[in-house]
């Protein structure tokens, strides 16, 4: 029964997923020991798909994302199973990563890596780019491209010919993600658009992601504090929490009825602040190193019950089509057949409040 529930989405679907991972572990060494910043997530995301991913801050959202496309720092490691349109990226070679990622995956990063050449026109840079891919494409065809990446992002036409200095701080972002986006990736990852682009309204970022979608089908990793964008241009959402996956499922199941006590909080914190930030859920996050036992939220929960403190959850589907990582959760949709009374008796804290000891 449970796996007819479990069944990876992308077995059930015709059309085979652009970005298939798998158990994808990612850890740091540090001195006190490997810092396990990602630790067995697996989604897939279809053609023209846009994924939101969501977490307080440390949680693994942007180590995901450039683990994804190959650009970990030294001293990073990697392991579980990545598939781009097939592919094994894992596998390629670190030169033919490089190839790929530059024309078929992008990245939209919180701080361009990429430097814009003073000395060089507007118009060089996208001849540049294009040309490094595409070796024999003629000046219109570029010039008709450039433009079209440029109108998405709001530059006008008659900045073609003007150098970066010419452009304000926020243009200038604008125009790296141009850039990136000129070649046609079929995966992007944008990591904290919003910060970045803080002179552009969220109504504009929406609109950009919208088209993105439309007109070039793009699938898309975005990488948020704001839930509005996400609700609002997300197809899907994943909620991380301290290296891992724990709900993740159709954006408006998971705003609507959100299963896992995570995720609730997380949506509480979000109402309450506005857009100020998300880091006002109770306590804190755990410590990547040594990971809480059991659930690794279970210190935080308030749900907890004594098996969450000893056994970690696996992820199941739920009623709602959403997958959820949470023993509350599988007791109250039949899913933990096997607990006892004992388990799932509410947890007793060691811990003496802050306000006890007052
Ligand atoms: N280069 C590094 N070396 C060691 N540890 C790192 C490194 N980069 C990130 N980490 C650690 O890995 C964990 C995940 O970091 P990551 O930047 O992926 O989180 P995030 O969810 O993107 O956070 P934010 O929302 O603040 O951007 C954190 O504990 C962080 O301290
Ligand atoms: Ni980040």
């Amino acid at each position: 029964m449970t796996e007819l529930y479990d069944a990876p989405v992308a077995a059930r679907d015709d059309n085979a997923p652009v970005i298939d991972a798998q158990d994808i572990r990612i850890w740091y060494g540090s001195e006190r020991g490997p810092v396990k910043a990602v630790d067995g997530v697996s989604f897939s995301l279809r053609k023209g798909e846009i994924l939101g991913l969501v977490g307080e801050s440390g949680c693994g959202k942007s180590t995901i994302g450039r683990g994804l496309l190959g650009l970990l720092p030294p001293g990073a490691e990697m392991d579980g199973a990545l598939r781009f349109k097939g592919e094994d990226l894992l596998a390629l070679p670190k030169k033919e990563m490089f190839a790929k990622r530059g024309a078929e995956l992008g990245m939209i990063f919180q701080e361009p890596l990429t430097r814009l050449n003073p000395l060089m026109r507007i118009s060089e840079h996208f001849e540049e780019t294009l040309r490094t891919h595409e070796k024999s494409i003629g000046k219109e065809e570029i010039q008709r491209r450039a433009l079209e990446v440029l109108r998405l992002m709001g530059i006008p036409p008659t900045r073609y010919r003007s150098y970066p200095h010419e452009f304000s701080g926020g243009m200038r972002q604008r125009l790296m993600i141009a850039l990136a986006l000129v070649l046609r990736p079929a995966f992007v990852v944008a990591d904290e658009p919003t910060t970045a682009l803080d002179v552009l309204v969220e109504a504009q970022i929406i609109r950009i992601l919208h088209s993105l979608r439309s007109e070039f089908e793009t699938s898309l990793l975005l990488i948020t504090h704001n839930l509005g964008i996400i609700a609002e241009a997300c197809d899907r959402v994943a909620v991380m929490y301290a290296g891992e996956i724990v709900e993740i499922g159709d954006a408006r199941e998971v705003f609507s009825d959100p299963q896992h006590p995570y995720t609730r909080e997380l949506l509480r914190s979000t109402i309450s602040l506005s857009t100020t930030g998300l880091n006002f859920i109770p306590g804190a996050p755990p410590d990547l190193v040594n990971p809480p036992t059991g659930c690794h939220f279970h210190p935080r929960c308030p749900d907890a019950m004594n098996i969450c403190a000893t056994r970690h959850p696996v992820q199941h589907a739920m009623p709602n089509g959403t997958r959820v990582q949470c023993w509350a959760a599988d007791l109250a949709h039949g899913r933990a057949p096997d607990l006892t009374e004992d388990d799932t008796a509410p947890l007793v804290r060691e811990e003496i409040s802050v306000a006890d000891e007052a």
